[in-house]
């Protein structure tokens, strides 16, 4: 990277990356640009943001939590408004990591916007989205990273790792070779954290590309991956937003817990 370059008027935080890049994803005239929601007077959070308990899993047998609710620990502090006392509260940094147009773009957006683009464009390096969430009346934000995929980029990407307390290892469920390469993806993103302090989500996309026959045959494989790396499994389409309701509050629950 030659050169970084903040612009705080309006919202927009650009990066400024090096080369002659092509065909790109949230390049405009040579800059990346990572759009920070708000950061004056903020609206009310979201009605859809609001989490009083804990969602459900996708799968009992690769879940990071299966009980229904949050620990007192965390419950007293919040009531109590101390939640400075509880780790991590108020901000955490969740990473997408996964092969080149498994869906990770097209995850963030129907996460973030409620929105889905069929048009891919690669990611140039990395991108970024705040959301605001309430926890048991406790202002929480989750800032999500999106990754590069390609190859070339990943460089530049996983200097962007650092400092993650979620990782999302996302792969197409219609693609073996992309959870063949999940291990891969989990070994870069561990060597610039903690992995006592990550939770792990792995994440099939494009489900509503695949008939039930396959898929099933595909969660096996899956699951056993997600036990083995210690990850909650979700699967969902971004096409459709199917189960990204209980997600979006997974990645936070999981967080506060
Ligand atoms: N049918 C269907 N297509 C999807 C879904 N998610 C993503 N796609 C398509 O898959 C392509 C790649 O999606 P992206 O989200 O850009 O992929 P990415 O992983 O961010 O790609 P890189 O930035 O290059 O790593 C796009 O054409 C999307 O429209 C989905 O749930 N269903």
């Amino acid at each position: 990277m030659e050169q970084c370059k903040k612009v705080f008027s309006g919202f927009t935080f650009s990066l400024f990356l090096s080369s002659a890049l092509t065909s790109d994803k949230h390049l405009n005239g040579g800059f990346m640009s990572v759009r920070v929601s708000s950061m004056s007077v903020l609206p009310p959070v979201r009605r859809d943001r609001i989490i009083a308990q804990l969602p459900p899993c996708f799968r009992k047998e690769a879940a990071l939590h299966t009980k229904n609710d949050f620990n007192n620990k965390v419950r007293t502090a919040c009531q109590e408004q101390r939640t400075g006392t509880v780790g991590r509260f108020k901000i955490s940094k969740v990473i997408v990591v996964g092969d080149l147009a498994v869906g990770k773009t097209c995850l963030i957006n129907r996460f973030c916007k409620d929105v889905f683009d069929k048009n891919y464009k690669a990611t140039i390096g990395v991108d970024f989205e705040m959301e605001r969430f309430e926890v048991l009346g406790v202002p929480f934000s989750l800032q999500l990273w999106d990754t590069a995929g390609q190859e070339r980029f990943k460089c530049i990407a996983s200097t962007y790792y650092r400092g993650a307390q979620v990782v999302i290892i996302a792969f197409d469920v219609n693609d073996v070779a992309s959870l063949s390469h999940v291990r891969q993806w989990l070994e870069d993103a561990l060597k610039e954290n903690d992995p006592t302090a990550v939770q792990l989500f792995l994440v099939g996309t494009k489900k509503d590309l695949s008939s039930p026959a396959q898929y099933s045959q595909m969660e096996q494989d899956a699951l056993r991956m997600a036990q083995e790396i210690s990850a909650e499994y979700w699967a969902v389409s971004s096409l459709t937003g199917q189960s990204f309701g209980f997600l979006k509050l997974k990645f936070v629950a999981v967080v506060c817990g």
